[in-house]
C-alpha cells in the first residue's frame, strides 16, 4: 500500500517525497515548500492540456479508422485531403534554422555512437556513463567479429590464436587510418616523442612519422618510452597502450597491449521504454540512479567471475600535449536522460481527488532537478560543459504535443531558477504523425532542439495501429525494407538538414537490436553514417566500441553536407500504408511468425511483469538473442493483433501458439531461480494473462502502446507478493 503525504492540491507517495526533500533538494538553492507549492500549480496547469492532447489522439485515430473501412489509401489524393481535413496533416510552416546554444562540443562537433541503457539498474548504467572508451581489443576477442573457426575459439583461457586475429584487426585500423609514411603499425618497434612529433621506429631499423602528423594529440609516460599515444581521427580519438610486460603487451613487437577508442559519445540514461518502473518504489529508484550520476557519486557493487567489484563513475583522462602541455579529456560519455512520453498517469502522485498525474510531467520536473546539481557544478565530475540538461523525448504525436513539452520545459526552467533553454530537448521521430509533421515539430522546440532521432521500432508500431483497419499487415522481417520506412529515414535526414541541425544537433538512427551479431552489425550499421546520421543507437558498450569503427571510416559531415543539396518530398511513400497486398501465405508461414512473435512477445513480458526487468535479452525462434523493449513489444502485439483482426489467423490458432510457446519460454528460463512458470498454470500466471491481453486486447490499447496493460499486470504482481508477505 503505497503511503501518501498531502501537500497543496496534490498528494504525494511518502517514498518520493521523502527522497527528494532528504536527497535531491538540498544544495540546490530551492526552497522545499516553494518547490512543492510550484510543482502543485504546475501540475494543475499542464494536467489538464495533457489529458487534452490525448483525447485528440483517441477523436484522430477513431476518425482514421472509420475512414479506412469505407475508403483506400491509395486513392491518395482522397487520403491526403481527409489527413489533413481531421489536421494529422498539418500545414507546413514556413523555412526557419534552429537557434539552440550553449550546446556540448560532444554533440556539435563529434560523430559517435550513441548508448542507451536501463537507467535502473545501477551496474549497467554505471557502464554506460563510462564507455566513452571502450576496448577494441576486448570487444573484437568477445564478439563475433572474429571468427571462432581454425582453432580462433573463445574457449575458458587466453587463446593466442584468436589473440593473434585481433591484433592483427587492429594494426589493420591503424594503418586504415592512421597510416604512416612508410611501413605498417604491425612493423612499429617503437613509438616515441621527440621535439613535439611523434616518431617511429620499424623492423628494418628505419624511422618514420604518421602520414598525417596532426592526428598525433598526446602520450603519457615518458617521451622515450611512452605508456600511451593518443591519436584523433574524424573528431574521436584513439589511445594506443603500450605495455611491454603485460600479456599481450610481450607478443607485440612495439610492446602495444591494446587499442582502446572513444566509443559512446553520448548515452541516454533510460527512464521509459527499457525500464519497468510502475508506482513509488520503481520511480524512486529511477530518480535516484540519475541523481547519482549527476553527483558523480553512484555505485554498484556485484560479484563477477568470483570477484567482488564495486563499480563508479570513471575520472577523466590527461595526457602530455606533443609539447608537453596538459590535455584533459573526458572519461565519461555525455549523458541524456529519457523521460517518459504525455501518455501514462502515474499513482506516484494523485491530485486531491484521487486522479493520477501525467508522468511526464513528473520525469519533467524531476530529471531536471536531479540535472541541476550538475549545472551547480557540485557532483564530482561535470556532465555538461555548457550549463545544459538534455532530456529525449519520446512518442511524441504531431507538433502540437511538442509545443506542450516546450511549455513544459518553460514552466520546469522557472521553477527550478534555470535560465531560459538550459533544458535542451531530443525529439523522438517515432510516431507517424510527427514524421508527417516533422518540420513543425522541430520549429516548436527551435531554441532548444539537440536532436532528432529515428526510433523506428516505437515507429512501426504506430505505422500498425494507425492503419489497423486498412488490412492485414506484412509480416514483421518485411518491414524495414518496405516504402514507408524507407521514407520515413530519408525525411528524418533531409527535414533535420533544412531546418539547420548540421553542427547544432545530433541527427540519430535507431537501434541495433541484436546484440549478439556483432559482425553483422559492424556490415550494416555502417549505412546509418551514409545515409547521414552523426549517431546511431546502440545496445551495449561491445557494440558501441564497434559501431565507433564506422565514424572513422565515414566522415558523416561530408555526407550530410552532400544530402544537404536534396530536396525532395517524402510524403507520399511515408503515407504507403504496409499491408500485404494479396497474402498468399501458406499455413507454415503464417504459423512461424505467429511462433516467433509469441515467442519474443512472451519471453519479454514474464520478465517484465514477474520480475520487473524492462529491456531483455530473448531468443527468437532461430536462437538468436533480440534486445527486446516495450517499443518491440508493441510491434508483436500490434502485428499480431492485426493478423487476429483480418482473419489470417483464429483465436485458436493464437492461443495454441501462445500456449505451446510459454512452454519453450519456460524451459529457456529454466536457471533462473527467480522465475515463475507460466505453462504450469496459464489461468493463475499474471504474465500470462497479460501476454494475451497485449493481443487480444491490443486493437484498443492507444495508439498500440503496452505501458497501460504492462503496469496494471505488475502492480498486480507486486501486489500480490506484498500481501503474501503479510
Ligand atoms: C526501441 C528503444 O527504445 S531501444 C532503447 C532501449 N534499449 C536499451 O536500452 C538496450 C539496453 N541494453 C540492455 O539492456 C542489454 O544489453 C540487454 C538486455 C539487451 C542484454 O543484456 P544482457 O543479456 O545482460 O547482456 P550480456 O550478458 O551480453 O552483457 C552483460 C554485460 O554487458 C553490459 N551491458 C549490456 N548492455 C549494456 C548497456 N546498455 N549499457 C551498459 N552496459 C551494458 C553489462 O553491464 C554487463 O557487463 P558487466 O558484467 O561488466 O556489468
Ligand atoms: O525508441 C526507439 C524506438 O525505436 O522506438
Ligand atoms: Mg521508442
Amino acid at each position: 500500500m503505497t503511503a501518501y503525504i498531502t501537500k497543496g492540491n496534490l498528494q504525494i507517495a511518502t517514498e518520493l517525497y521523502e527522497f527528494v526533500n532528504k536527497e535531491a533538494l538540498p544544495g540546490t538553492g530551492l526552497n522545499q515548500e516553494k518547490f512543492w507549492q510550484d510543482f502543485d500549480e504546475l501540475v494543475t496547469d499542464l494536467a489538464p492540456k495533457n489529458k487534452a492532447l490525448l483525447v485528440e489522439r483517441e477523436k484522430m485515430q477513431q476518425r482514421i479508422n472509420d475512414w479506412l473501412q469505407t475508403n483506400d489509401f491509395e486513392d491518395q489524393e482522397a487520403y491526403t485531403s481527409f489527413l489533413k481535413e481531421i489536421g494529422y496533416l498539418e500545414p507546413e510552416v514556413d523555412d526557419f534554422t534552429i537557434t539552440t546554444e550553449n550546446v556540448d562540443d560532444t554533440i556539435t562537433k563529434q560523430a559517435g555512437p550513441q548508448l542507451v541503457v536501463p537507467i535502473d539498474n545501477e551496474r549497467y548504467a554505471l557502464n554506460a556513463a563510462n564507455a566513452r572508451w571502450g576496448s577494441l581489443y576486448d570487444a573484437l576477442y568477445g564478439s563475433d567479429v572474429i571468427s571462432e573457426e581454425d582453432g580462433a575459439e573463445k574457449g575458458a583461457s587466453y587463446n593466442p590464436i584468436r589473440g593473434q586475429w585481433v591484433i592483427e584487426f587492429g594494426k589493420k585500423f591503424l594503418n586504415d587510418h592512421f597510416p604512416l609514411q612508410t611501413g605498417s603499425h604491425a612493423e612499429v618497434t617503437r613509438y616515441f616523442v621527440s621535439d613535439g612529433n611523434l616518431h617511429i621506429s620499424l623492423e628494418n631499423g628505419a624511422t618514420t612519422a604518421l602520414k598525417h602528423t596532426a592526428q598525433f594529440v598526446g602520450y603519457q609516460g615518458d617521451v622515450a618510452l611512452p605508456t600511451a599515444i593518443l591519436f584523433v581521427h574524424n573528431g574521436l580519438h584513439v589511445e594506443v597502450q603500450i605495455d611491454p610486460s603485460h600479456p599481450i603487451g610481450k607478443t607485440d613487437v612495439a610492446g602495444v597491449k591494446d587499442i582502446v577508442l572513444e566509443a559512446a559519445t553520448t548515452t541516454i540514461m533510460d527512464c521509459e521504454d527499457s525500464v519497468a518502473a510502475v508506482d513509488a518504489e520503481d520511480k524512486t529508484l529511477v530518480y535516484r540512479n540519475w541523481l547519482g550520476l549527476n553527483k558523480g557519486n553512484l555505485s554498484a557493487t556485484f560479484t563477477k567471475d568470483e570477484k567482488e567489484i564495486t563499480r563508479t563513475l570513471h575520472a577523466d583522462r590527461t595526457y602530455k600535449g606533443p609539447n608537453g602541455e596538459a590535455i584533459t579529456l573526458s572519461g565519461r560519455v555525455l549523458m541524456f536522460v529519457r523521460n517518459v512520453g504525455h501518455l501514462m498517469t502515474t499513482n506516484v502522485i494523485l491530485t486531491k481527488n484521487g486522479e493520477e498525474i501525467p508522468e511526464g510531467i513528473m520525469d519533467g520536473v524531476f530529471t531536471s532537478l536531479m540535472a541541476k546539481h550538475d549545472l551547480l557544478g557540485s557532483g564530482r565530475y561535470r556532465n555538461s560543459q555548457e550549463g545544459s540538461i538534455y532530456i529525449v523525448k519520446p512518442k511524441m504525436h504531431g507538433s502540437k504535443e511538442v509545443a506542450f513539452a516546450n511549455e513544459l520545459f518553460h514552466r520546469i526552467e522557472d521553477m527550478l531558477d534555470l535560465e531560459r533553454y538550459t533544458i535542451k530537448i531530443g525529439v523522438m521521430d517515432e510516431e507517424r504523425r510527427t514524421s508527417l509533421n516533422l518540420k513543425n515539430c522541430i520549429y516548436q522546440v527551435k531554441e532548444r532542439v539537440v536532436f532528432i532521432n529515428t526510433g523506428f521500432l516505437d515507429r512501426t508500431g504506430d505505422e500498425i495501429h494507425t492503419s489497423m483497419e486498412a488490412g492485414p499487415m506484412i509480416r514483421k522481417g518485411e518491414m524495414k525494407t518496405s516504402a514507408w520506412l524507407q521514407a520515413y529515414e530519408k525525411n528524418n535526414v533531409q527535414t533535420g538538414l533544412q531546418a539547420g541541425l548540421q553542427g547544432k544537433a545530433q541527427i540519430g538512427k535507431g537501434m541495433w537490436a541484436m546484440p549478439d551479431l556483432m559482425a553483422d552489425m559492424l556490415k550494416q550499421k555502417i549505412s546509418h553514417l551514409t545515409a547521414g546520421g552523426n549517431t546511431a543507437w546502440v545496445p551495449s558498450p561491445t557494440a558501441a566500441t564497434l559501431h565507433a569503427l564506422h565514424y572513422h571510416e565515414v566522415d558523416v559531415k561530408a555526407v550530410q553536407d552532400q544530402l544537404a543539396k536534396e530536396k525532395q518530398s517524402y510524403q507520399t511513400d511515408m503515407l504507403q500504408v504496409p499491408i500485404a497486398k494479396q497474402p498468399n501465405w501458406s499455413h507454415e508461414e503464417i504459423q512461424n511468425e505467429l511462433d516467433n512473435s509469441c515467442q519474443t512477445l512472451l519471453g519479454y513480458v514474464v520478465r517484465w511483469v514477474d520480475q520487473g526487468v524492462g529491456c531483455s535479452k530473448v531468443p527468437d525462434i532461430h536462437h538468436i538473442g533480440l534486445m527486446e523493449d516495450r517499443a518491440t513489444l508493441r510491434i508483436s502485439s500490434q502485428m499480431l493483433a492485426n493478423w487476429l483482426y483480418h482473419g489470417v489467423c483464429t483465436e485458436e490458432q493464437m492461443m495454441d501458439s501462445l500456449k505451446r510457446m510459454a512452454k519453450m519460454v519456460d524451459k529457456q528460463n529454466e536457471g533462473d531461480k527467480n522465475y515463475r512458470s507460466m505453462a504450469q498454470n496459464f489461468d493463475r500466471s499474471i504474465a500470462f494473462q497479460a501476454a494475451c491481453d497485449l493481443i487480444f486486447k491490443g486493437k484498443e490499447q492507444p495508439n498500440g502502446y503496452t505501458e497501460p496493460i504492462l503496469h496494471r499486470r505488475r502492480l498486480e504482481v507486486k501486489q500480490n507478493e506484498l500481501l503474501s508477505k503479510q
